[in-house]
């Protein structure tokens, strides 16, 4: 069964609590939480402040996907807001391998972000050590926008490279994944499907992310 993460980069920013008490009772498995620092990014979302009142309003774990330029130098302000998983940019960091050595010794699962025209060769070195790698899909920065289809065959490529190299890390597609592609994505090989405004624009978010949940 599909993992399903909402981003609530898609929800009521002026109303994010009546969102959390949707998510809680949904069938979702993770909460994705899109940090933007108008740097990396040309957007600007929130930081650790919002995420350490977000905290006590769910036990779901908090999937923390890092848009940020030197994610290493708030590591530490991120895990005590109450973060599950921490992902960065492979091109935001200056020492990748030892950015996520820090955020696994904090105890957290590690993720490396991929935008839609970088190699998983970049990180060929460090998988052994991730737990996550997050495909973007779409170019970082924005909810709403198309699916990148190139992103399919990277897909496919990583899982092959995970089967042969007998890693362990999970797949995560994130960007433009919405009912009628996100088949194709996870039989491309994708374990968690990231999806915000296909959740937060439905009519009905709480059938729609049932309705990713029952994907066959
Ligand atoms: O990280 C990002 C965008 O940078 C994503 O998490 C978006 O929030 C996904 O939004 P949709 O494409 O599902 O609307």
């Amino acid at each position: 069964m599909a993992l399903i993460a909402p981003s609530i980069l898609s929800a009521n920013f002026a109303n994010l609590e009546r969102d959390f008490d949707l998510l809680n009772q949904s069938a979702c498995d993770y909460i994705h939480i899109d940090v933007m620092d108008g740097h990396y990014v040309n957007n600007l979302t929130f930081g650790p402040p919002v995420i350490s009142h977000l905290r006590p309003l769910t036990k779901k774990p908090f999937d923390v996907h890092l848009m940020i330029d030197r994610p290493e130098r708030s590591l530490k302000a991120y895990k005590e807001a109450g973060a599950d998983f921490l992902t960065v940019h492979t091109d935001a960091t200056i020492h990748l391998h030892r950015t996520i050595q820090e955020i696994k010794e904090m105890g957290l699962k590690a993720g490396v972000a991929l935008n839609p025209a970088q190699s998983p060769e970049e990180i060929r070195y460090i998988l052994r050590d991730l737990d996550l790698v997050l495909l973007m899909s779409v170019n970082p920065g924005f909810g709403g926008q198309s699916f990148v289809p190139q992103v399919l065959d990277k897909i496919k490529e990583l899982k092959d490279i995970r089967t042969q190299g007998n890693y362990s890390f999970k797949i995560e597609v994130d960007g433009g994944v919405k009912l009628d592609n996100a088949k194709e994505v996870l039989n491309a090989g994708a374990d968690i499907l990231v999806a915000g405004s296909a959740v937060f624009n439905a009519p009905d978010p709480l059938k729609r992310i049932q309705e990713f949940k029952d994907i066959q």
